[in-house]
């Protein structure tokens, strides 16, 4: 039923290696997803996205923690499990020497309930590269032959890492809009991306991931919420008042201000510059954006790091 939790993981750690070569790339994991809905895992290279999608899909083992998908444990109920699932993995494994349509239809044959080859072709926007063997397909078509096969065994459940790496701007586009096209039609995804304005466009829910742990989650509105507003502005020849709430710091020839309550600062700032009469050249004020709040989380966290002289 909507809304009932299809994805959940409980305390979920992945470590490689042993003794003193282990190594967490997954601490302490905790996230739902419910049916329908599209969550995205976002974070740093190296983060541990990738781990967290292997032990979700049932292709590696938790070291801690539990995984539950539909209900089952996605490594002992495996074979129950895959024919619901449709996975496209960061690189693609499809033999080289077939053409692209002998590839899928291979791949249909694996699955109890496949879609017809030429629908799936047609959309992912492959029919016209059918005939082409694997090995001539540039990065970005042999990517949407990679979600081809991850669709078309109809899954309820489709995991996608990364799956617009490498397309170009027309082809991510139309990749967007079949997975919103998927999600409409009532399947839960889980995808990974790099591409903030792809999570914004697409997420219901997101975790931001940096080094092995969730260091923000919630939906895009609500991870930017709580992340500063900044406002730009010329140097002018007056020194700038105090202003209640926010910091300020001069970068070359501006001062950038960050505050948590926008308007307010912004009026104070407008109403001081009409007094003094400053004429504010150069002003810009916006919102935090995904992009910002992400940006922040690297420097913030690192520098944490540095701070505690201990690694995360
Ligand atoms: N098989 C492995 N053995 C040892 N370490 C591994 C293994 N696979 C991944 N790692 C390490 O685990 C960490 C997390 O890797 P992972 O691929 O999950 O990150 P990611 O967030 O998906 O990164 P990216 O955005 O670069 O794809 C990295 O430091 C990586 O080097």
């Amino acid at each position: 039923m909507k809304g009932d939790p299809v994805i959940e993981v409980e305390a979920m750690s992945r470590r490689y290696g042993s003794g003193k070569d282990a190594f967490y790339a997954v601490r302490d994991l905790e996230l739902t997803v419910a049916e329908g809905q599209l969550f995205g895992l976002l974070g740093t290279n190296g983060a541990g996205k990738t781990s967290s999608l292997e032990v979700i899909q049932g292709l590696s083992r938790a070291t801690d923690g539990s995984v539950r998908v539909l209900g089952m444990d996605p490594v002992r109920e495996r074979r129950e499990l895959r024919p619901s699932l449709g996975i496209m993995l960061q690189k693609g494994g499809l033999p080289q020497d077939f053409t692209a349509r002998e590839s899928l239809s291979m791949w249909a044959g694996t699955c109890s309930n496949p879609l017809p080859v030429d629908e799936v072709l047609e959309r992912v926007d492959m029919r016209d590269r059918s005939d082409t063997r694997v090995k001539f397909l540039s990065g970005g078509e042999a990517r949407r032959l990679d979600l081809a096969c991850a669709i078309i065994g109809q899954p309820l459940v489709l995991f996608l890492d990364e799956p617009t790496t490498g397309l170009d701007p027309e082809s991510r586009r139309n990749t967007w809009q079949l997975i919103a096209e998927l999600k409409a039609s009532g399947v839960t995804i889980m995808l990974t991306t790099h591409y903030l304005d792809e999570a914004e466009s697409l997420c219901d829910q997101l975790a931001i991931m940096h080094r092995g742990t969730v260091v923000r989650s919630g939906t895009v509105a609500e991870v930017v919420a709580d992340h500063p507003a900044q406002i730009k502005v010329r140097r002018p020849d007056l020194l700038l008042p105090n202003l209640p709430g926010a910091e300020m710091r001069v970068d070359g020839d501006s001062v950038v201000i960050t505050t948590a309550t926008v308007q307010e600062t912004l009026t104070d700032l407008l109403i001081w510059a009409q007094h003094n009469n400053v004429a504010l050249s150069g002003l810009d004020a916006r919102a935090a954006s995904l992009e910002t709040v992400f940006l922040s989380i690297a420097d913030q966290f690192d520098h944490h790091v540095k701070l505690e002289g201990a690694p995360v």
